[in-house]
């Protein structure tokens, strides 16, 4: 049986309530995803809980602690497993809403660079291709926060 392996992630905003920023993490390895765009964490181990998986992740990628908010649930379910999003054919990834409680996000280990993103500039980065469905649920959280109204085919134009 083909089972993915879990990943787990955060899409780090600046208010969990009315999230307007998001926090996109360029790839630094390996080379055949750097220069690509994600969501900070990675593979949860052995033992740990996906939660203790993530603030762990957090810390030692960014050197940050973090208040999770709720899960973006993905549409994917795994055969007798997790539900998730597949960003991969050898990856299922959760992903929740998280905001920063203390430090400053740095790119200590997997990364090149952080970017705050807007609403306006969510696009402006090279997601992994794996990450744009995921980006997108998120563009609307953003705009029912900020109340925006999306135009009709809106979403179906990317
Ligand atoms: N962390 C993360 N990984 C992603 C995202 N999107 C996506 O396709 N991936 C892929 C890249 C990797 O092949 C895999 C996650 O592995 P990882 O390299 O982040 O995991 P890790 O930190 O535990 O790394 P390692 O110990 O295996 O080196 O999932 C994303 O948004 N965040």
């Amino acid at each position: 049986m083909n089972t993915r392996r879990l990943v787990v992630a955060a899409a780090i905003v600046d208010d969990l309530d009315r999230p307007s920023r998001l926090l996109g993490a360029e790839r630094s390895k390996p080379a055949a995803i750097a220069g690509r765009w994600e969501f900070p964490g990675g593979k949860a181990e052995p033992g740990e809980t996906p939660a203790q998986a993530l603030h762990r992740e957090l810390r030692e990628e960014l050197g940050v602690a973090v208040e999770l908010g709720t899960e973006i649930i993905g549409p994917d379910r795994e055969p007798g497993g997790h539900i998730g999003w597949h960003i991969t054919d050898r990856h299922v990834m959760r992903v929740w809403f998280a905001r920063i409680t203390d430090g400053a996000p740095r790119p200590l280990v997997e990364h090149t660079r952080l970017r705050w993103l807007p609403l306006a500039h969510l696009w402006t980065v090279p997601w992994l291709d794996g990450d744009i469905p995921i980006v997108r649920r998120i563009e609307d959280a953003f705009e029912d926060a900020a109340g925006v109204q999306p135009l009709p085919g809106d979403h179906a134009a990317r």
